[in-house]
């Protein structure tokens, strides 16, 4: 049988500049695969060609055995890929309740059922249902970004740097969270990150990226030795 997610010899770049170099890797139904990466390494850029937003110039993208290079994101979205993108995005003017509804397709219905089962995968989110998005924080409005994205359903949810500008407890819960979720809900998980600690915990396999190249996986005793995981992500320690 296929992969849900097949990527190979995937390039991209910004004009003459190259951002990914023949990259390959496969994510398999009900697996989280992390990719671990610094600054400007190719993590979103990554995440955003997988997702349509960024024009690849060589490789191919397959998901559930079909080739999703050409279509527009509405396209694979509808395919069942979805992103949580850095920065979270999520609206800050309208509330909680309204963020996670415009994610939505469907009647009113089935509107209320789906934020209803959100809230029983964020319960956090229970009591902040009015508030404004804009006035979460940074690990409240992350909780928010991932229910926006598991309202549309996705058999493949693409999560660039969750853990990015929030505090320690909260990336527990978020950690937490999404351990939960892959038990709960029939979900593949991609995720981008430069937290070791976070990618290694929710993680089956877990690769490097360097400048733009995907390096070869991390095998999991040598997650836990910092001088080693430094020297995949192209740094000797
Ligand atoms: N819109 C753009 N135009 C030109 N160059 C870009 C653009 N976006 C990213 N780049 C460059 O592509 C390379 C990869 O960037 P990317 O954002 O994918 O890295 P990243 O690993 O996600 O970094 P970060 O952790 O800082 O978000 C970097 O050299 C970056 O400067």
């Amino acid at each position: 049988m296929s992969h849900l997610l097949e990527v190979s010899g995937l390039s991209a770049a910004y004009g003459l500049v190259p951002a990914l170099h023949r990259v390959d890797f496969h994510a398999d139904r009900g697996e989280v695969v992390g990719i671990l990466g610094h600054n400007g390494m190719g993590k979103t850029t990554l995440m955003r060609a997988i997702m349509g937003y960024v024009k690849v110039t060589g490789g191919e993208i397959r998901f559930e055995g079909n080739s999703v290079l050409g279509q527009p994101v509405n396209a694979r979205a509808r395919a069942g890929i979805g992103l949580v993108p850095q920065g979270r995005q999520i609206f800050p003017n309208l509330s909680v309740e309204e963020n996670l509804q415009v994610g939505i397709p469907g009647k009113a219905a089935v509107v209320a059922q789906t934020v209803e089962e959100m809230l029983e995968l964020f319960p956090r989110l229970k009591r902040l249902l009015d508030r404004r998005g804009g006035a979460l924080s940074g690990g409240e409005q992350q909780l928010l970004a991932l229910a926006r994205c598991l309202c549309r359903r996705p058999k493949l949810m693409l999560l660039d740097e969750p853990t990015e500008g929030i505090q320690p407890s909260i990336i527990d819960e978020i950690s937490e969270t999404l351990a939960a979720l892959t038990q709960k809900v029939d979900i593949t998980i991609v995720l981008v990150e430069q937290n070791l600690e976070f990618i290694a915990g929710l993680s089956k396999r877990v690769y490097a990226i360097s400048n733009g190249v995907l390096e070869k996986e991390i095998p999991r005793a040598e997650l836990t030795d910092s001088r080693s995981v430094s020297a995949f992500m192209g740094f000797t320690a």
